[in-house]
């Protein structure tokens, strides 16, 4: 093994032209990794912090990265990681900030990959990983907090379900996308697109509901194999606390009513997918829900959950959800969102690996859905950003990856 020589921390832009974090991470055996932290907007209230990037890099500058230099083997990510942990000093990584953490943590990885030779999936998850491939949730229609005057729930996600590989499945997703971009050009309704590359307009969910369905149909008559969709509701995002409601465009819904509203969609329309659609303090709502509708489709936590071990713990034990969205930078490194992962399986909640509103062209969550056997990714269906986390997947598929 070989020790991390230099941590080089620098701001780079985001896909909404922010800054963030991004970390380069050499070995003393000349190996070199580097990676960038993703950033939500529809950010949960029990995530990691994401501190302002200079403060980021400045604090981590000082505290972790002379821990690391000539001191952490780079293959031992555990170590990184609770080298990160102990530099930080808090619960959440409010000292360094999860950007600084995240950063270095799949740096790390990469540059462990690299003087090993394997690719970044196979050094995460062994020899036997990259047999299985995730199917990838494609979002195509969007609004809540990634754009404006949009729809109320805040992804539509194509869920090519049959696809027999990666790559059909990506090209699925894409033709969906352009699917409705024509359905809407024929309805006259004028669409941009949200922070994800999905369709933004200015539609009630009923109608991005029928888009979405005839959408799917029309793509799956073509390829000839399933293609299902699913959504994001985000509802932490349009729960009103204080008058215990959730505030969709032209109408409320109590936490009765939106249990009610989300089982009639499943069956409705055959969702294989439905993240967030409770508050994220909302345990025993996720839990009626579950108990409804889990048996056919995926009731997944992402705020509720925020790749977090102790809050997942509570949802098992309470039948809350029966799936998880893991998002490295909700936690702060790579270790904990394993963990993440491995909690879910060993509890039979399906693991659904996912990239943030704001991207980089980082492709790591690529390669952590492959390393882990994930059966989902989420992570768009065009744009850059999107595309360079799908194109590695069809490269890993092919097998040719060497990053
Ligand atoms: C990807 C998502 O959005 P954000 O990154 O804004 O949290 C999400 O809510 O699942
Ligand atoms: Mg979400």
């Amino acid at each position: 093994m070989t020790l991390v020589s230099e941590v080089r921390l620098r701001q780079v832009l985001d896909s909404r032209g922010n800054r963030t974090v991004e970390a380069d991470v050499v070995t003393e055996s000349g190996g070199f990794g580097r990676a960038a932290a993703p950033s939500g907007a529809s950010t949960g209230e029990y995530e990691a912090i994401e501190l302002d990037p200079s403060e980021a890099i400045a604090s981590a500058r000082e505290h972790a990265v002379p821990r690391l230099e000539g001191k952490v083997f780079v293959g031992d990510q555990r170590d990184v990681d609770r080298t990160l942990r102990a530099a930080d000093g808090t619960d959440d990584f409010s000292e360094i900030g999860a950007n600084s953490a995240v950063a270095i943590s799949m740096a790390a990885s990469k540059a462990a990959a690299d003087v090993t030779g394997a690719p970044l999936y196979q050094h995460l998850g062994g020899a036997f990983r990259g047999e299985e491939f995730p199917t990838p949730l494609g979002n195509v229609i969007g609004g809540g907090e990634h754009a404006a005057d949009a729809t109320a729930i805040q992804e539509f996600l194509s869920a090519p379900v049959g696809a027999p590989n990666v790559q059909d499945a990506v090209f699925a997703n894409a033709a969906v996308h352009q699917e409705v971009h024509d359905l809407l050009a024929e309805r006259d309704i004028a669409a941009g697109k949200g922070d994800e590359g999905a369709w933004a307009p200015s539609i009630e969910d009923d109608e991005a509901f029928e888009l979405m369905a005839e959408a799917t149909d029309s793509v799956a008559d073509e390829v000839g194999f399933d293609i299902k969709f699913g959504l994001d509701v985000a509802g932490a995002e349009m729960y009103d606390e204080d008058d215990d409601e959730y505030v969709y465009r032209e109408t409320t819904r109590s936490t009765d009513e939106q249990i009610e509203y989300i089982a009639d969609l499943v069956d409705e329309y055959d969702l294989a997918y439905v993240e967030d659609p409770l508050d994220e303090d909302d345990y025993a709502g996720f839990a009626e829900l579950t108990q409804k509708v889990g048996d056919r489709t995926l009731v997944c936590g992402d705020d509720l959950f925020v790749t977090n071990v102790e809050r997942l713990q509570t949802g098992i034990e309470r039948g809350a959800g029966n799936s998880i969205l893991v998002k490295p930078n909700q936690i702060g490194t790579l270790s904990d969102a394993f963990d993440a992962v491995e909690l879910a399986v060993e509890n039979g909640y399906r693991p659904v690996i996912s990239h943030r509103s704001g991207e980089t062209e980082d492709t790591t969550i690529a390669h952590l859905a492959v390393a882990t056997g994930a059966p989902y990714i989420k992570t768009g269906a065009v744009g850059g950003e999107r595309t360079a986390k799908l194109n590695e997947l069809i490269r890993i598929e092919q097998n040719v990856s060497r990053l």
